[in-house]
């Protein structure tokens, strides 16, 4: 990757260009001081799969077979016969002279607006196609919310090239012919009432020719190609499994290997969600807060290193298991990071956990106040406590502490609950060999460097000091 890749990739990731940002500059009124704002401009970006193939090859089945086993993913499917131009009084009169498998049959133009739109974050209204009116204005149109995956399914999805270059993944089903139309007869017959000679006609007139003309050709830019469709498990169970690996990483996580992001699930996005919820209770907030830490600490655990071991099972057979790693402590940055040792204690039997305060003062300089750390701490793996990852400087502090204790960088894992890119870019580029394991990265810093959308002062709400 060139340079200026990476550098796009930090931009896009950091949601603003943070260029004149130095932690250790003071915060001079005639530098302006960039500001992130939640705005409309910064969401994830969705995953695009196009998948395309000849007329009843099976790609409406695959394209359920994916959604269904992405159940924890909120997945939408846009199919290309929404965009189907209504025909004209005229074209109706003669209908069976209409070419519906040529590429100008689709009102493509539109559905380029509408999956920019999606992908700019905002909903949309689909047009729903009747297959017997051959109208696509038939109301109430379908309500679809933007999504982490879309699906663009139809016979023509790769055919222009604009829509080919929002797609990143393409699946091409490939179904031999004699399946096809045997599928299509019994498919039109039951479902868009027309009789076998209809079919027929349409296909020796215009379907069989489109498919040789324009859908075959779009095959070489498949990345996958499919055969036997919806009965193909094996290829149906690999694409999923790409997608979900996809999914999982944030662009940070392609600028920078040893930042780890858990990978999102409803539960998960429903437990930050509370977390964040300025009117959730103390209660609720220190249950679900526990909840994700007990998460982000058994996911940052099985980045130790092991040992095999093979032990006897009662029934007398071996088993070839590993042995966990035994010479670790934490160490908790007061005093958020101490919320974080009991699910560290939990998982891990009689650990040490030391502690360092760091001081805050004002919004740049950050001043080590404390610190109680195991003597042999070195020849430990340190696992460094603090759930929120901001600007960086109290990380940086707490990480220099542990190196000039001897310990070595690359056995020291950073857990938190939430990084803001900001903080990342600091702690990755001055440590490159330690790990980072979160669950969720943010939008940015605001002008005060809180994180944001962030869930507020973490201690405040996690103790309760900020109750009367
Ligand atoms: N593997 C399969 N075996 C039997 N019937 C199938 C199979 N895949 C799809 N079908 C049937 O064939 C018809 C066309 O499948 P569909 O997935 O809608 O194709 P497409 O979306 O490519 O037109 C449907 O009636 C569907 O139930
Ligand atoms: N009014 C219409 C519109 C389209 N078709 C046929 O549908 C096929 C595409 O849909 P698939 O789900 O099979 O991909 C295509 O071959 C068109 O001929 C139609 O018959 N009537
Ligand atoms: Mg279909």
């Amino acid at each position: 990757m060139g340079s200026n890749a990476v550098d796009d990739l930090i931009e896009a990731s950091s949601g603003v260009h943070y260029s004149g940002f130095h932690m250790e500059q003071p915060r001079t009124p005639e530098i302006e001081q960039p500001t992130t704002s939640i705005d409309d401009s910064f969401h994830k970006q969705p995953f695009i799969i196009g998948v395309a193939g000849g007329a009843a090859s099976g790609k409406t089945t695959v394209c359920d077979l994916i959604i269904e086993q992405l159940r924890d993913q909120r997945v939408v499917l846009v199919n290309q016969d929404s965009f189907y131009h209504t025909l004209t009084p005229e074209e109706l009169t003669k209908v069976h002279e209409y070419n519906f498998d040529h590429p100008d049959a689709f009102d493509t133009e539109k559905l380029l607006r509408v999956v920019e739109e999606l992908k700019q974050g905002q909903a949309v209204d689909i047009p729903k196609y009747d297959f017997k009116s051959y109208k696509n204005d038939v109301f109430p149109l379908r309500r679809v919310n933007p999504s982490d995956v879309i699906i663009l399914e139809g016979i023509l999805i790769f055919h222009d090239p604009r829509v080919r270059d929002l797609m990143n993944m393409k699946i091409f089903v490939d179904t031999d012919a004699d399946v096809r139309l045997a599928r299509r007869i019994r498919r039109d017959t039951a479902e868009k009432g027309r009789d076998i000679s209809m079919v027929l006609d349409q296909y020796s007139k215009f379907v069989k020719a489109a498919f040789d003309d324009f859908i075959l050709p779009t095959k070489k830019y498949a990345d996958v190609i499919i055969p036997r469709g919806g009965d193909n498990h094996v290829a149906i169970d690999l694409i999923v499994q790409h997608i979900r690996t996809k999914l999982g990483q944030h662009d940070l996580c392609k600028i920078y290997p040893n930042l780890y992001v858990i990978q999102s699930t409803f539960q998960i996005r429903g437990m930050h969600t509370l977390i964040r919820d300025g009117h959730t209770t103390k209660h609720d907030f220190v249950f679900y807060a526990d909840r994700l830490i007990r998460l982000v600490v058994e996911h940052g655990l099985g980045h130790l290193p092991f040992t095999e071991k093979q032990v006897l099972t009662p029934t007398g057979s071996v088993y070839s298991g590993v042995d966990f790693c035994k010479r670790l402590c934490g160490v908790s940055v007061i005093r958020s990071g101490e919320s974080m040792e009991n699910a560290l204690r939990a998982c891990c039997k009689g650990i040490k956990i030391g502690k360092i305060l760091i001081h805050r003062e004002g919004d740049n300089g950050q001043q080590l106040i404390y610190e109680k750390l195991p003597l042999d701490i070195a020849e430990r793996h340190v696992l460094l406590l603090d759930p929120i990852l901001g600007t960086g400087n109290s990380a940086v502090q707490a990480i220099s502490l542990l190196l000039k204790k001897g310990v070595p960088e690359s056995n020291i894992l950073f857990l938190n609950l939430i990084s803001a890119p900001q903080g990342v870019h600091v702690v990755c580029k001055r440590f490159p060999r330690i790990k980072i394991v979160t669950s969720e990265i943010e939008i940015g810093l605001n002008d005060d460097f809180r994180v944001i959308p962030g869930m507020g002062e973490f201690g405040d709400r996690y103790f309760g000091t900020d109750e009367d």
